[in-house]
């Protein structure tokens, strides 16, 4: 496909990543029969996973289920498996058990097939920094069988969006760690994917490209996309999230709407409430400087 798209800021490029990924997925979907229920599967269907490291569980038997079209957040206290799940769950690390569907397929025993719907921003992985901006989202759409004149034309779209235009053909080894983090979003965005999965995707971007890149998102899951995230900021999980799951110690704490989870209260209080409090700063009298 080589022709251009509208800007990713622009309402009209969601509409058209719509009729990129399948057409249905972005209709509403059509009234099931009097008395049958509605048979969408959820975007993400997580049975049973675990996984250890050594004698360390990392995900102890996690089950969730992320509604398709939902703008879903995973938070938890350092250490608590969020990474390690959401791994798993997008065919980057292997299960100890325990099993993944995504939009209804086996992630396993389908892994290729399953893997073009998925964009994925992985935390901390290490990137291919000898490219430039330009050439490492335009090698994502490539590697992804695009043809090359559409993946032009998107990464320009994307990198303007993310406002990353003036420093596409600076080596990525040269970026900030937030610009790092904005060029990988373009790389998990350019095959307009129907589920993406953003571990912390706002660690170390500034405000006005945090708000931007919730702009995109969000208009991502208002035309039929689902959305993944984890993060710690949860005043940023409650007002832009509509479902949320707390994980501690490799197990879901709470998992629901984000009013059902947080109860009346904010979220950071019901967070600290389901998590507890573990620290305190007496052990550290040595610090006080008077
Ligand atoms: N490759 C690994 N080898 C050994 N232990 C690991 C490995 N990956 C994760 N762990 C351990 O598994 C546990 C869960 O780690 P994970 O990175 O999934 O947590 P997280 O919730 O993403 O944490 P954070 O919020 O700090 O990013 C931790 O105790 C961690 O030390």
């Amino acid at each position: 496909m080589g022709d251009t798209l509208p800007h990713p800021t622009d309402k009209a490029f969601w509409h058209y990543v719509g009729l990129m990924t399948s057409a249905s997925d972005h209709e509403p979907p059509a009234e099931p029969p009097a008395g049958l229920a509605p048979t969408t599967p959820p975007a993400v269907s997580i049975r049973g996973l675990y996984k250890h490291f050594g004698e360390k569980i990392a995900v102890a038997g996690i089950s969730l289920d992320v509604p398709a079209g939902s703008f879903y957040g995973i938070v938890g206290p350092n250490g608590a498996g969020k990474t390690t799940m959401l791994s798993m769950a997008t065919g980057l690390l292997r299960p100890d058990g325990g099993t993944v569907a995504i939009n209804g397929l086996d992630l396993w025993t389908n892994l290729f097939e399953v893997k073009r719907t998925l964009g994925i921003l992985p935390d901390g992985m290490a990137t291919f920094d000898r490219l430039t901006g330009t050439q490492f989202v335009t090698y994502a759409g490539l590697l992804r069988g695009m043809d090359r004149a559409t993946v032009t034309a998107r990464t320009a779209d994307l990198l303007a969006a993310l406002d990353l235009r003036e420093s596409a053909d600076k080596l990525i080894v040269d970026y900030s760690a937030g610009m790092t983090k904005k060029v990988t979003l373009a790389a998990a965005l350019i095959h307009a994917p129907r589920v993406l999965v953003l571990d912390e995707p706002f660690e170390s971007v500034d405000p006005v490209s945090a708000a931007h890149i919730r702009e995109i998102l969000t208009e991502y899951v208002r035309t039929g996309g689902t959305v993944i995230v984890s993060s710690h900021v949860m005043d940023l999980v409650q007002r832009m999230c509509d479902h949320v799951a707390v994980v501690a110690g490799g197990q879901i704490l709470a998992a629901g709407t984000v009013d059902d989870v947080r109860a009346g209260r904010s979220l950071e209080d019901r967070f600290v409430e389901l998590v507890g409090r573990s620290h305190t700063a007496e052990g550290l009298a040595w610090l006080r400087t008077s």
